[in-house]
C-alpha cells in the first residue's frame, strides 16, 4: 500500500495481473488484432484499472495498465488510456456493482457488426447458451444485442448508449465495424458474456450462410 497514492497499489497490481492473464488468453485467440481493444477493472468506488492506449493487448505487462477516475481523467500517471476509456468509465459511473469491461474485436463480432448494423441489433433466440447471460434461468428467452453507429466521438457514443441503459438491461453491445463491450460483476462474469457474445454471434454467422 502507497499512502500517496489516492487508491490501493495491491489492488490495482491485483487487478492489472488479473488483466494480464486473462487477456493473453483472448489475445491468443484472435480477438485482440493489432493492437485493438481495451480492458479494465474497478480498483474502487472512484478508481478503475485500464489498459494504456495502443499497447499490444497479446504482450500486456503491469507497464501496460494505469489509472483513471470513474470520469475517466488519468490519476498519478502521465501516461494515456485507452481511446475509449469513456466507455468504460460510463458503466463503473452508472452501475456501482460492474468491476469489469471487456472489449474485443473479434473477426465473428467485426462481421456480425457490419451485417446487422442496417437492423440495429442482432436477434438471439433459441440458444441454450443463453442461459451464460446472468439473469437468465432458461434458454427459452430472447435478446436483442445492440449495434451502435461507430465514431470517434466516444461522447457521442457514451450518451447513445446510456440513452439505452434507460430502457433495458445489456450485458454488451456491438459497434458497426469495429468490436463488442461486454461487462459483469468481476472478471470471470464479464469473460463468461464475452464468450458468450461470441459464441452466439459465430452461429448467427454460420446460420446465415447456411440459409442463404
Ligand atoms: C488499432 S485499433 C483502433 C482503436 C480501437 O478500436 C481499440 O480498441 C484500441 O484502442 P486503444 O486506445 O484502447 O488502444
Ligand atoms: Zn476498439
Amino acid at each position: 500500500m502507497n499512502a500517496a497514492l489516492p487508491y490501493d497499489s495491491d489492488r490495482l497490481a491485483q487487478c492489472a495481473r488479473d488483466i494480464i492473464v486473462n487477456v493473453r488468453e483472448l489475445s491468443a485467440r484472435g480477438w485482440t488484432p493489432a493492437t485493438s481493444s481495451n480492458f479494465s477493472q474497478r480498483i474502487d468506488a472512484h478508481h478503475v484499472a485500464i489498459t494504456v492506449s495502443g499497447r499490444d493487448k497479446g504482450k500486456l505487462t503491469e507497464s501496460d495498465i494505469m489509472v483513471v477516475d470513474v470520469d475517466g481523467r488519468p490519476v498519478a500517471t502521465e501516461l494515456k488510456s485507452s481511446a475509449e476509456t469513456l466507455l468504460h468509465t460510463q458503466l463503473y459511473k452508472r452501475f456501482p456493482d460492474i468491476g469489469c469491461v471487456l472489449h474485443t474485436h473479434s473477426h465473428n463480432q467485426t462481421v456480425a457488426s457490419r451485417l446487422y448494423a442496417g437492423m440495429g441489433h442482432v436477434h438471439l433466440e433459441g440458444y441454450e447458451l443463453l442461459k451464460a447471460f446472468s439473469g437468465n434461468t432458461t434458454h427459452d428467452t430472447e435478446i436483442d444485442v445492440p449495434v451502435f453507429a461507430n465514431t470517434q466521438d466516444m461522447h457521442t457514443l457514451a450518451a447513445q448508449v446510456d440513452a439505452l441503459l434507460d430502457r433495458q438491461p445489456l450485458w454488451g453491445y456491438l459497434i458497426d465495424g469495429h468490436g463488442l463491450y461486454a461487462w459483469g460483476r468481476d472478471m470471470a462474469e464479464a469473460r463468461r458474456h464475452l464468450e458468450a457474445f461470441e459464441f452466439l454471434l459465430g452461429c448467427e454467422l454460420d446460420l446465415r450462410r447456411l440459409r442463404s
